[in-house]
């Protein structure tokens, strides 16, 4: 597994050609290993620019490259060795082991109809052990909680092998230590990720650069105590955003209210 660049140029989409765009022109680049977290408010387009980098919208305009290779440009099953997507929206395979569907990754580097080999088995028990998941391989999906699911569903992206990574809400139905143990997983990968997130400390803690979205365009990119101002997140969130220091870490943390 290794991190891929990911250039992001004029891209933009909506529903339909003739409809104002949901996702207005934007471009930005990421180097290899970069973490980018996406944050806005509801509707502002995060999920819709998550789902033109998986190759799931095409643009309206302008394109995406993993590394040199426009994403439209590949076959599918070539985008699914360098893209993995884990989304809010999970699998209805209940019947399925958990070690069933982390092997499910394996399926694009897999040829024709080629049962697993060692390799294969290898790095589904590797992703496993990664997730904590080693005592639930054998249960089926539908007998897991939210928050195992989820982390099934981050195995089964990383079984995949993907140079880029892509994540909506990844901590979402985590408990706190799951969370962390997910924010250091996410700093620990060798992977280009891009990651949706609505906590604006945890993107400032565990993201390198923010894209900032507001009804469907980029207001900021950067690192994150550049985008992640009092004034840009107030604007954007229509809260009073305070940075305040917290007394034994030393931390800067954003608190957010209600404006008068
Ligand atoms: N296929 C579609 N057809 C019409 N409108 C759409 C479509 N997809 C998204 N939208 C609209 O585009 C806007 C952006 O949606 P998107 O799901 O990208 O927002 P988001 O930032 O992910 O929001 P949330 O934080 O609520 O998940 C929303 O107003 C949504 O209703």
């Amino acid at each position: 597994m290794s991190a891929a660049s990911l250039a992001v140029e004029d891209v933009s989409w909506a529903p339909r050609r003739d409809r104002t765009p949901i996702l207005h022109p934007t471009s930005f680049a990421l180097n290899a290993g970069d973490v980018l977290g996406i944050v806005g408010a509801n509707g502002a387009g995060k999920s819709t620019l998550l789902r033109l980098l998986y190759r799931y919208h095409k643009p309206l305009t302008g394109r995406i490259r993993v590394g040199v290779d426009d994403i439209w440009a590949l076959a599918p099953r070539a985008v699914a060795r360098r893209i993995a997507a884990v989304l809010q929206e999970q699998p209805t395979d209940f019947a399925l082991t958990v070690r069933d569907i982390v092997s499910l990754g394996r399926t694009p580097h897999r040829g024709g109809w080629a049962v697993s080999g060692k390799r294969d088995q290898t790095i589904v028990e590797e992703a496993l052990t990664r997730l904590d998941l080693g005592g639930f391989a054998h249960r089926q999906l539908g007998t897991l909680s939210g928050g195992e699911r989820q982390r099934v569903m981050v195995a089964r992206a990383l079984a995949q092998e993907p140079q880029v990574l892509v994540l909506d809400e990844p901590t979402n139905h985590l408990d706190i230590r799951h969370q962390l143990e997910m924010v250091a997983l996410i700093r620990s990968l060798d992977l280009t990720i891009v990651t949706a997130l609505h906590d604006l400390n945890m993107a400032a803690g565990v993201c390198d650069k923010i894209l900032l979205l507001r009804h469907g365009q980029m207001t900021g990119f950067g690192p994150p105590a550049t985008v992640l101002s009092e004034t840009t997140v107030s604007t954007a969130f229509n809260v009073a955003a305070r940075r305040e220091r917290l007394s034994l870490s030393q931390d800067d943390h954003l608190t957010f209210h209600l404006p008068h």
